[in-house]
């Protein structure tokens, strides 16, 4: 296969993480494949992206085994140097990731003989008026169960720095960027601007902005829309306005959102992917963009997003609808649609590249 190096990324609280991995391991030193543990938690101490991958001599796919915090933690590595990222699915939800624990040697075995597709996913990446850094004294309070924090923002050396553009930072958000409250009883002020025009301004317990991707996680929790992994978008979903207008707004790829915190506003943390990278106050402002590279995701077969979402969602029928008659069809994807359904048939997934 093209990939001679995969990078494990384990859930390191479950036995049955841990078990998968040692599949792996055994299916890498069959196939003459190098393989290295990830683990950004071990020694207590969080790297940068880079760092990670290239501690791991820069794996070519990049292997998750947990739930979805594994998966974007995974997703995170692999898109700092354009790896393929495959998740096997250990976790609660599962919305993220692609094969169940009993697949798992056939998922590396398709990785091998290229039987694979590849599915892009959008991402976010930032500009802000300062770095992102986490106040030392926030520590004791954040470290309740998330691990350790990851190190200071840096900024992206590919990039122009200066000006009124502030500093692009080197971060990526598979989900989500968002700016909430820091102080439980002090809401956030925020003028809110998209594609450079001011939409409003906000004072909210929450302010975010997630890929198609995120738009299941905090911001479907919020009332945000769903939006199709396959498209390109930006949504913005405020929790807790106090306003009148609290709706979503999906944005263009190219429609950038500031969120500048205002005069008299609480301070605000700034987490990505849920991971909190930093603390910013009135004054300070941060920009979301679609980021120019996209994920890579390893796909064994079509992407039944829709059918994840019924599933993983438990999503129910209608009571009147149920009471009204024979049950909508419902056919494995990997089957044609029945009859007078036939055109509904998914179309080649055209985000997908061999
Ligand atoms: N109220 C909320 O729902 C809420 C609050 C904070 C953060 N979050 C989300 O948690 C994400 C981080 O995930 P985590 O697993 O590390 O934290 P976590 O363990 O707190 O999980 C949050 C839940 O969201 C699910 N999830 C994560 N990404 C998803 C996606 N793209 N689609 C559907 N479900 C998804 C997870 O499986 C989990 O059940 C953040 O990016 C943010 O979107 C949600
Ligand atoms: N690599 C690791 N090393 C140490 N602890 C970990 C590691 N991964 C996860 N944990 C522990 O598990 C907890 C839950 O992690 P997380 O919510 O990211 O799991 P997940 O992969 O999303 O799975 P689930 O879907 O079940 O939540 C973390 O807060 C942490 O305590």
């Amino acid at each position: 296969m093209a990939v001679d190096r995969v990078g494990m990324v384990v859930h390191g609280g479950r036995p049955e993480a841990a078990e998968a991995a040692r599949t792996v391991r055994a299916w890498c030193a069959e196939h003459a494949v190098a393989c290295k543990d990830i683990d950004v938690w071990n020694d207590g101490e969080r790297r940068s992206a880079r760092q990670e991958v290239a501690a791991a001599g820069d794996p070519g796919l990049v292997v998750t085994l947990g739930g979805d915090g594994t998966f974007l933690r995974g997703a995170r590595l692999a898109a700092a140097i354009d790896a393929l990222v495959l998740g096997v699915d250990l976790g609660r939800v599962g919305f993220l990731t692609e094969v169940p624990m009993t697949m798992v040697r056939t998922a590396l075995d398709a990785v091998h003989d290229d039987r694979l597709d590849v599915e892009q996913r959008m991402l976010l990446t930032m500009r802000a008026s300062c770095r992102l850094e986490v106040p030392s004294d926030i520590e004791a309070l954040m470290s309740y169960g998330r691990g350790p924090l990851l190190p200071p923002t840096s900024v992206r050396s590919d990039c122009e720095t200066g000006g009124e553009w502030g500093i692009p930072l080197d971060v990526t958000a598979l989900n989500d960027v968002v700016l909430e409250k820091l102080a439980r009883d002090r809401q956030i002020s925020v003028g809110v601007y998209i594609a450079g025009r001011l939409l409003a301004s906000y004072s909210a317990d929450a302010l975010l902005v997630a890929t198609p991707t995120g738009s299941t996680a905090y911001s479907f929790a919020a009332g945000g829309p769903v939006v199709s992994p396959g498209t390109e978008a930006l949504v913005f979903t405020p929790v807790a306005p106090h306003m009148t207008f609290n709706r979503s707004v999906v944005a263009a790829p190219d429609e950038p959102v500031g969120l500048r915190v205002l005069e008299r506003s609480g301070r605000a943390a700034v987490s990505i992917d849920g991971q909190l990278r930093g603390v910013i106050g009135p004054g300070d402002w941060i920009g979301v963009y679609a980021a120019p590279r996209k994920l890579r995701a390893v796909r064994l077969g079509p992407m039944d997003f829709y059918g994840r979402l019924r599933d993983r969602m438990n999503l129910t029928d209608a009571p009147a609808a149920v009471a009204d008659g024979t049950p909508a069809p419902l056919w494995p994807v990997r089957s044609a649609p029945p009859g007078d359904l036939a055109h509904l048939a998914m179309p080649d997934d055209p985000t997908a590249s061999g």
